[in-house]
């Protein structure tokens, strides 16, 4: 295993404030609310309950009113990448201190070789990047670009050896990154052989060639080019292929990026007749974005919306992900977060195909579904939980250190204020770029505290990070979550196979730890007012005459203040307080 460069600690940093205890809040975790106390020392969770007893000149940070969550997990960041023709404008500095301002504390990044180059130099190369700059956790996936036997080698050193558990493979960027059928078939059958995840990019490259040369034929040049060079059917093709490669492999499969109502309709059905686990992650962008930008005249407004899969011309995509989050039709959400210059976009301005693929997102994802989402009614706190922390956590292998507010994780944690209005703008976020696609967009609920490892690191909204203080996070193979022949229970909450206990699901998998003694309070979400709740733990879609709120004035924040908390706290320690033996 590569060892991870000794950090200088900053001397502020170094300081005795160690300690910290975030009361009367209300902790949510994505299988249950409960109202406790979080005491914290030497950046990991040491209680959770009421009644704690903490050593004296513990600083305290009241969460009254607020939410505790888990410190957010994306799972899709390209920070330092070069690709066509451009590097990336956030480094990994940069691009994990926007995370962590967002409320995310950990992020999985993309080492990409370029063909013919060794899996292992490419690795090494973003542990340099990386390394002394980060100021959150990360972890590394890494693509296969090409495909020989050293390429399936090297697969095999980089999780014994490298802490990597997941490989992506791209069916689209022609002639740069994409393999054939044949190679996908390759690399799925030696993740399974590795216990590993396959992640793929779904596009079908060799008809967005095509389609490319017709359209610039045409003299269609302007970025709305990109997408009508790769519509919904190009993506929902890939889609399905990939999944049946990955059937026929006996592989689990996770997809990445999921833009489109006709890709998630093509993940739908293969989630019914999967041997494996197939998971699907979409992106801030979709929730919070359309493909209707494509189209402005202006444009360094229509180019910084570029990506791949690209964003729909369809005001109704936003909406049918967020329900296909909440309905576990897609299991999670990252960012993509790939952010590139005005002048680099700049380099497609008389052909789309030379705008570098790529949009912000890895700073507002949280803030952003939250208010696309759980403002809306269309999703739980829980369920929030789920798709942008726990999810990745389990996936990934790295549950129950990250994902969970409970004795024992890391202290990855958010305090989040539920009634903290903001508006989204390039002007006061943290990328290095001078454009957000998420301009002028109003959110209610973002963090006010972001706890990274034991560390204050955003401080009643003070932004204090410290470069180089996360570390690289090795993700072990064989993760319970996809290989224990159990995949994951269906949207209905039962079993997909008869030979599924639900005692074994992926629900329950602790790594023989004890990740949490959370319990559902369905009183308590029902006090959120999160009736819309349409979590695959059971609790249930909107009633037809319920409020739907979001035509109404509801607000979260009014909710929480009016929480009969007496029903629903959970005492974990008796009055008086016990004894944990810390001190
Ligand atoms: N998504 C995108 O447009 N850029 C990053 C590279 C990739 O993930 O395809
Ligand atoms: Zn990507």
């Amino acid at each position: 295993m590569t060892t991870a460069p000794v950090k200088k600690v900053p001397i502020h940093l170094q300081s005795s404030q160690n300690r910290l205890l975030i009361k009367n809040g209300q902790v949510v975790n994505f299988d249950g609310i409960e109202e406790a106390d979080v005491y914290i020392e030497d950046g990991i969770i040491k209680q959770v309950g009421r009644n704690l007893i903490i050593p004296g000149g513990t600083r305290t940070i009241d969460a009254t009113r607020k939410l505790v969550m888990p410190g957010g997990i994306d799972p899709h960041t390209h920070f330092e990448l070069e690709m066509m023709g451009a590097k990336t404008a956030d480094d990994f500095y940069k691009g994990t201190r926007a995370a962590v301002a967002g409320g995310t504390t950990t992020v999985i990044d993309f080492v990409l070789p370029n063909k013919g180059q060794s899996l292992i130099e490419a690795y090494n190369n973003w542990r340099e990047k990386a390394d002394n700059k980060v100021c959150c956790d990360y972890g590394l996936h890494v693509g296969v670009t090409w495909w020989s036997p050293s390429v399936k080698k090297e697969m095999q050193q980089l999780v014994a050896e490298h802490g990597v558990n997941s490989f992506k493979v791209f069916m689209a960027y022609k002639d740069t990154w994409m393999l054939d059928d044949y190679e996908l078939c390759q690399v799925f059958e030696t993740c399974a052989e590795l216990k590993a995840l396959p992640q793929v990019h779904a596009e079908n490259g060799h008809i967005i060639a095509r389609n490319t040369e017709k359209l610039l034929a045409a003299g269609v040049t302007t970025p709305e080019g990109h997408e009508l060079s790769r519509d919904e059917e190009v993506e929902a093709e890939a889609v399905n292929r990939a999944c049946v490669i990955a059937n026929q492999m006996n592989a689990p499969l996770y997809i990445v990026h999921m833009m489109s109502k006709s890709a998630v309709d093509a993940l739908r059905n293969a989630r019914l007749r999967q041997r494996r686990a197939i998971i699907g992650e979409t992106l801030a962008a979709t929730v919070g974005t359309d493909g209707m930008h494509y189209t402005n005249a202006c444009f360094r407004h229509a180019a910084a919306h570029v990506l791949s899969p690209p964003l729909r011309p369809d005001p109704d995509t936003p909406e049918a992900i967020i329900k296909a989050l909440a309905e576990d039709d897609l299991q999670l959400i990252g960012s993509d977060n790939c952010t590139f210059t005005e002048k680099d976009k700049e380099k497609g301005k008389d052909d789309f195909t030379k705008i570098p693929n790529g949009v912000n997102g890895v700073e507002d994802r949280m803030a952003i579904l939250w208010q696309k989402a759980v403002n809306t009614g269309m999703m739980d706190p829980c369920r929030f939980v789920a798709v942008t922390s726990a999810t990745a956590a389990r996936v990934f292998n790295l549950w129950p250190a990250k994902g969970c507010v409970a004795v024992g994780s890391d202290a990855d944690v958010v305090v989040w204020d539920p009634q903290l209005e903001r508006t989204i703008s390039a002007a006061a976020h943290h990328h290095a770029t001078d454009f957000n696609i998420f301009e002028g967009t109003r959110v209610v609920g973002s963090p006010q505290y972001v706890i990274v490892n034991g560390r204050v690191c955003l401080d009643d909204g003070e932004l204090r990070v410290a470069e180089g203080l996360g570390k690289f996070l090795p993700t072990p193979a064989n993760c319970p979550y996809l290989y224990d022949g159990k995949p994951p229970l269906s949207p209905q909450g039962s079993p997909r196979y008869a030979s599924e206990s639900p005692q074994n699901s992926p629900a329950r998998v602790t790594n023989g730890n004890t990740p949490t003694e959370l319990h559902l309070v369905n009183k308590q979400l029902d006090g959120l007012s999160v009736s819309g709740c349409s979590t695959p733990t059971g609790r249930k879609m909107r009633e037809p005459g319920q409020r739907n709120l979001q035509n109404s004035t509801f607000s979260i924040s009014k909710e929480v203040e009016g929480l009969d908390t007496k029903t629903s706290v959970r005492v974990r320690n008796p009055p008086g307080g016990k004894s944990s033996g810390l001190w």
